[in-house]
């Protein structure tokens, strides 16, 4: 499992390998300024390059003789604390390599941390620095352009929006390789959130030991540019609070076994004319390797449903409710919602299927009919799952939406994960928040992220019926016997590898059929 750690979990583990004995603050500091400098040069090779490339005692090519003449120029911009050290150990080490490199200071040298303080002393050795003029700055990024600004203002522990004075060189410099260290400065590191109004935008942001809550959600992404992280040699520390969703190993079927053993989901439609999203939801149970699929629908929709669907069987549900069809105590997982109906009939099949305490995904109309009836709210169980997007989210738990949409102002700032186990605590059940930074939250506080970012971005999701299909995959999910928050993770991720295999042009028709792709290369 990928962890994802809050600041202050990092502090803890830093704090911890420094009073182990193992590794000083300035090892680590070292390390990491070590480690933006092999990273800015891994992701720009021609910065390697010419003078400025440090080459050792190796004689200089005579191409390099004749082509370069000017050496590589970094300006490095440090704020008050540690990410400032890094600052400085940035500086030296690029100075070393030959680099001419500018270094600002953003507050007052007296009051830098010890280790970041013998940085600064380090660096004075080799070079200025000036105190920290907007002006100066944006205009010495414009004349000179350097090849790299480095940001070193504030890393994990800014707390507070940035002072005007760096906001306005953040929003300022010129668009150009900008590599933040640990962080883009401005963003709250637990929650990817801007703290106020402006926060640095990178180019490539290279972190330490793990990446951090705010990497991966809310509006982090956009700002970090690409995402490194290097190892700075603390080990395995931390408990997995929070992680990233990814491949599960255990959905092969075994050679033996029977189709009752991978379980019955039963997929709940609409009337006539608007059973299609019902339909991609049993398609996807069916491919992500439910037993038995059954799509259950009202009379007026039999004869469309049966022209539609082979494999997946049909039943009617009508006005005598779901009992008849639940009296099946192999069906083992239900999906209620997708083109389902906001009637009092649906609402009292939703009480029905919440009442037959079966793993149950809820879903669309089913969450709007949850929002409007506290009574069916509080039939919700542990095996079930809540898969809503922004809107649906907000209806169903305005208070938390609210809190989530006030600015943000003090880190740490309320979180897109904060509002999820909230829900997920008060509803009694596993939750899936929907983003590109897709939150599952259980009530025990048990969370998985699943990011639909970097070097792994899903935008042809945002299409009609994606949702359908995710609800589906669960579905199938839970009936071949996972457990909901699971079942949930494992389907976040599954539906954006579907979406990933098919890439640019995809429908929702077309993720379950990728599925199948999607388990060769997990080798099931
Ligand atoms: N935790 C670790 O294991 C390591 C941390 N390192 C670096 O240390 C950084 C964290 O250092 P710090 O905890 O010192 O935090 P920062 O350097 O991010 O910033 C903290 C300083 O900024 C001040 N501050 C916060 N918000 C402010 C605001 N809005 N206006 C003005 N001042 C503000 C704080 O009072 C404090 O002086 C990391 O991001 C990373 O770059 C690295 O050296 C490697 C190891
Ligand atoms: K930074």
């Amino acid at each position: 499992m990928t962890e994802l750690l809050s600041a202050a979990q990092m502090r803890a583990i830093e704090q911890a390998a420094i009073a182990s004995g193992d590794l000083t603050g300035l090892e680590l500091m070292e390390r990491a300024g070590y480690g933006v400098v092999a990273a800015l040069l891994a992701e720009w090779p021609d910065l390697a390059e010419g003078r400025g490339a440090a080459t050792g005692v190796l004689p200089r090519t005579p191409a390099f003789l004749r082509t370069e003449t000017e050496a590589r120029r970094a300006l490095v911009l440090c704020g008050p604390g540690n990410n400032g050290g890094d600052g400085f150990v940035v500086a030296r080490l690029l100075q070393e390599r030959g680099w001419e490199v500018a270094v600002f200071l953003y507050g007052d040298a007296a009051k830098l941390p010890p280790d970041a303080r013998v940085n600064y002393d380090l660096w004075r050795v080799m070079g200025e620095i000036a105190q920290w003029e907007a002006a100066a700055i944006i205009g010495q990024a414009g004349a000179k352009v350097p090849d790299v600004i480095v940001d070193a203002v504030f890393g994990t522990g800014l707390t507070r929006p940035l002072p005007p004075e760096v906001a306005a060189v953040m929003t300022g410099l010129p668009a150009g390789r900008l590599v933040a260290v640990d962080a883009p400065s401005g963003l709250c590191m637990d929650s990817g959130r801007v703290l106020g109004e402006a926060a640095a935008s990178a180019a490539l942001t290279v972190t330490f030991h793990a990446r951090k809550l705010g990497h991966v959600l809310s509006e982090g992404p956009l700002h970090c540019g690409a995402l490194r992280l290097v190892d700075i040699g603390l080990g395995r520390t931390a408990g997995e609070d929070v992680t990233l969703a990814g491949a599960n190993a255990q959905l092969g079927k075994g050679s033996g076994q029977h189709k009752f053993d991978h379980g019955h989901a039963l997929i709940l439609s609409g009337g006539q004319g608007r059973g299609g999203a019902a339909r991609l939801s049993a398609r996807a149970a069916l491919r992500v390797g439910a037993g038995l699929v059954t799509l259950g629908c009202p009379p007026d929709a039999m004869a469309e449903n049966a022209a539609r669907l082979d494999a997946i069987m049909l039943r009617q549900v009508g006005g005598e409710g779901l009992a008849q069809v639940l009296a099946d105590r192999r069906i083992n997982a239900l999906c209620i919602g997708p083109g389902f109906g906001l009637g009092a009939l649906q609402a009292r099949h939703v009480a029905e299927a919440l009442g037959s305490r079966r793993a149950l995904v809820l879903d669309a109309d089913a969450l709007t009919l949850l929002a409007r009836d506290a009574g069916l709210l509080a039939m919700l169980h542990g095996d079930c799952v809540l898969t809503p997007h922004a809107g649906e989210f907000a209806r169903l738990f305005p208070d938390i939406a609210a809190r989530l949409a006030e600015p943000a102002t003090r880190g740490p700032a309320f979180s897109r994960v904060d509002a999820a186990r909230a829900a997920a605590a008060r509803a009694g059940c596993v939750l899936l928040f929907k983003g590109a930074d897709t939150v599952i939250a259980a009530p025990s506080g048990a969370c998985r992220i699943n990011a639909a970012v970097y070097d792994r971005p899903a935008p042809w999701l945002a299409t009609a019926g994606a949702g359908d299909v995710l609800a589906g995959i669960i579905t199938g999910l839970l009936a071949r016997g996972l457990g909901a928050f699971d079942a949930a993770a494992t389907g976040a991720w599954l539906h954006v590898e579907a979406a990933r295999s098919f890439g640019p042009g995809l429908i929702a028709e077309d993720l379950p059929g990728e599925l199948p792709k999607v388990f060769r290369r997990m080798r099931l």
